[in-house]
């Protein structure tokens, strides 16, 4: 017989213990929602309950609503029973006969949190962590979160909470009104019923939080925070509808009573949960969690070895950049590089690295020396006899690479790991010369590397799965979602990355649709900055570099970009000349227009042979965006037909963490499935008939389109029929 999600326990001091038993979070599935009223229900009837501790099973307390549920619902469950819900929550547990008091370990979540401020007191054990993150989710709390939370920290401080998914530990609860205790684990149940009776026999206070009013101030001054809430927190508010939706709701709660606005809270919540953006915030929260699970690797029982020491080869941008990442997370770390200058400049990168995580207030001044002594330069291999793993970081030179890694095999022991943070080359190539080709890995850094949340791992037929899961838990500890990804060109980002630029440059060149506009419409859209000012952020010989790859490997389906060429010949670098497709004060960094910049379209164009004069292709808003992304989309599809990444998801992630894709419309396939296959293949034929090769559908959009299927379903083919 199934376990019960929820059982309930009678002591002989007349407590009712309820445990929520669901794991492996306790969520709040149907089942949970079930036990807990029929628990309170049954609490009430009996006469030898006095009082009563909600708590979860297996040192969790609830991490809120079943999220797989709601991500599954497509139609707006604001059912006949939800009503009923409300009242039952606020009637029956919040408005019952006896007290209830929530025993909180570990983690107390969303719909879990709403379910503590329910009960008319909460201790918790110090680890604890609280808060109401349904709006990383697309929603907003549905179990009168709005309007309990407010009432217990403050509005303004409510808000903060749950605009910036903040979360509360216990100590910092405690002081904001919270938590009423906060105890050691082993003494959580026994406090927590001493505390339940207290409340019952009157020696301590029986609080219903949607009855309190001493934190809100009178109804101006909440209004006020609202509103000035409303403007501080702007920025989330654009493309989606959940943050406002939350305001609207604490704003009814203020002018028309908490508990009649709990049942309008459940509608909006309910309304929400099929809304484009819950859908696509909901996968990404799935897709975050599956990307750490390789089938064959992480499900065969190894443990990761830990890395106590690590070294890196070269101590440029990205070599300083990784010693940065593994100094702020304790990892001692030796920098070599070949003489004694560029060493320095490497430890100076360094240096201004941390200072500039102190300055952004993630370091504190104090810890500033001791972190930094975390790192020491070398000019010699002999110093690498105890390391763990070697990251090489120096230029993208095959030769050298190689060399290197005959050194390592030479210098490091014998289980060091030796990885390469090379972009695109093929991890075989680079450990050509060494027996040890199991120990070898890539770890794609993106710049800059100590803050970019994503590091791709590439590993080649070789690569054993102990190196995976060792690297795999090595990227968690450095506090990074680590993509694993198959050694094939360009790996998964750089390969999405590159029909997005090319296709802004043909609108641009070819099609005289302005850089800036192509920007704007790609901002709007929601990426952080549009490909033209990127451009200038990462450089424009890098964008010309990286095209003379793509050339070689895709030489079929590759456009030059002779925009790029142009003006790095002119010496607008981006940024950090103060020119580039934008123009840039002295020492600032906001772009502002180049009004020289359609002389040099001009130029590239009369090379191109297309002939001076201006001449705009009319093309709507959305015809521009789907010009620059459905080409993307295309390519991510060939990423998933090559085997490149492991699942549709994981590439969606990857997007959206290495490209700045927005979080919100789910990833590149994500989106393009919201889209539709078959719209997206129309337009790529349309314009591969018009503008040639590159913008050709790959075989399984075709497939995709041609059997009205979801491109996340696209498999790898074998190599032969590609
Ligand atoms: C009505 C209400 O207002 C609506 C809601 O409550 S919406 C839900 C709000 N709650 C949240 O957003 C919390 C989401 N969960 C988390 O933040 C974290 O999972 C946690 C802090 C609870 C635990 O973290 P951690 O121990 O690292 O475990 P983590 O790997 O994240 O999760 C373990 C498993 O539980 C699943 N899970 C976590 N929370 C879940 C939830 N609320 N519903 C469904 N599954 C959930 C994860 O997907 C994962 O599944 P897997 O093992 O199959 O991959």
């Amino acid at each position: 017989m199934a376990r019960p999600a929820v059982t309930m326990e009678v002591g002989d001091d007349g407590v009712a213990i309820i445990t929520i038993d669901n794991p492996p979070v306790n969520s709040i599935s149907d089942e949970v929602m079930q036990g807990v009223t029929s628990s309170f229900k049954a609490a009430h009837l009996r006469e030898d309950v006095k009082a009563i501790v909600l708590t979860g099973a297996n040192g969790k307390f609830c991490g809120g609503g079943e999220i797989r549920n709601m991500q599954a619902r497509k139609t707006v469950a604001v059912s006949e029973s939800m009503p009923s819900t409300v009242t039952l929550v606020n009637d029956l547990m919040e408005g019952g006969p006896k007290p209830a008091v929530a025993a909180i370990d570990s983690f107390a979540l969303g719909g879990g949190l709403e379910y503590a401020m329910i009960c008319h007191a909460r201790l918790a054990t110090p680890k604890t962590k609280l808060g109401l993150p349904e709006l990383q989710l697309g929603i907003i709390p549905g179990l009168g979160g709005t309007q309990r939370l407010p009432r217990l920290v403050g509005v303004g401080k409510a808000i903060d909470m749950m605009l910036t998914v903040k979360f509360l530990s216990a100590m910092d609860a405690h002081k904001s009104g919270l938590v009423d205790a906060v105890v050691p684990a082993e003494h959580l149940i026994l406090e927590s019923r001493k505390w339940a009776l207290d409340i019952a026999n009157g020696r301590k206070p029986w609080r219903r939080s949607l009855e309190l009013s001493d934190k809100l101030g009178s109804v101006e001054e909440c209004l006020k925070i609202i509103n000035d809430k409303r403007v501080q927190h702007k920025k989330l508010f654009k493309n989606v509808p959940h943050p406002s939706a939350c305001l609207d709701v604490v704003e009814q709660g203020i002018l028309h009573g908490g508990c009649a606005t709990t049942f309008h809270e459940a509608k909006v919540c309910a309304e929400l949960q099929v809304s484009p953006t819950a859908k696509g915030l909901m996968h990404a929260f799935f897709s975050e969690r599956s990307i750490l699970k390789v089938p064959g690797v992480t499900d065969q029982g190894l443990k990761p070895r830990r890395i106590r020491r690590a070294a890196i080869v070269g101590g440029g941008m990205m070599g300083s950049g990784i010693a940065t990442n593994m100094i702020l997370q304790q990892i001692p770390v030796l920098l070599k590089e070949t003489d004694i200058d560029s060493l320095n400049r490497g430890i100076e990168l360094i240096k201004a690295n941390i200072q500039s995580q102190a300055k952004r207030g993630l370091l504190s001044q104090e810890k500033i020396p001791s972190t930094l002594a975390l790192v020491k330069g070398t000019l010699d291999y002999k110093d690498f006899g105890d390391v763990d793993i070697v990251i090489e970081a120096v230029y993208e030179s095959l030769p050298l690479k190689q060399q290197i890694f005959q050194d390592l095999e030479r210098y490091c022991k014998a289980d060091c790991i030796l990885a390469s943070n090379t972009s695109n080359m093929d991890l075989n190539k680079v450990g050509a010369k060494i027996s040890c080709q199991n120990r070898v890995i890539g770890t794609h850094f993106f710049c800059p590397a100590h803050i970019m949340p994503l590091v791709e791992l590439v590993r080649t037929e070789k690569t054993s799965p102990q190196v995976q899961v060792d690297l795999i838990n090595f990227g968690k500890v450095l506090k990074k979602i680590p993509l694993m990804v198959n050694n094939f060109h360009g790996f998964a980002i750089n390969r999405i990355f590159f029909p997005y630029g090319m296709s802004s440059h043909f609108l641009a060149i070819n099609l005289g649709v302005h850089p800036y506009r192509i920007d704007t419409i790609l901002k709007n859209f929601g990426m952080p900055m549009g490909h033209f000012r990127m451009m200038d952020l990462t450089g424009i010989q890098i964008g010309a570099a990286t095209d003379k790859y793509w050339r070689d490997v895709f030489p079929h389906r590759v456009r030059k970009r002779d925009f790029n060429d142009r003006l790095k010949e002119l010496n607008r670098l981006g940024e950090k000349t103060g020119k580039g497709y934008y123009n840039y004060k002295s020492g600032s960094r906001k772009e502002e227009p180049a009004p020289e910049l359609l002389e040099i379209m001009a130029e590239v164009r009369q090379r191109l042979g297309l002939g001076t004069s201006w001449k705009e292709v009319p093309l709507t808003d959305e015809e521009v965006l789907e010009m620059v992304l459905f080409p993307t989309v295309n390519e991510a599809c060939r990423v998933l037909e090559e085997g490149v990444v492991l699942r549709a998801s994981d590439l969606d992630l990857a997007t959206i963490l290495g490209m700045g894709f927005p979080r919100y419309r789910g990833g590149i396939i994500f989106w393009g499935d919201y889209i539709g296959s078959s719209h997206i293949h129309s337009q790529l034929s349309k314009w591969s008939t018009l503008y040639g090769e590159f913008y050709k559908p790959c075989l399984s959009l075709q497939r995709a389109a041609a059997t009205n299927s979801k491109m996340a379903n696209i498999v790898k083919v074998s190599q032969a029929r590609l």
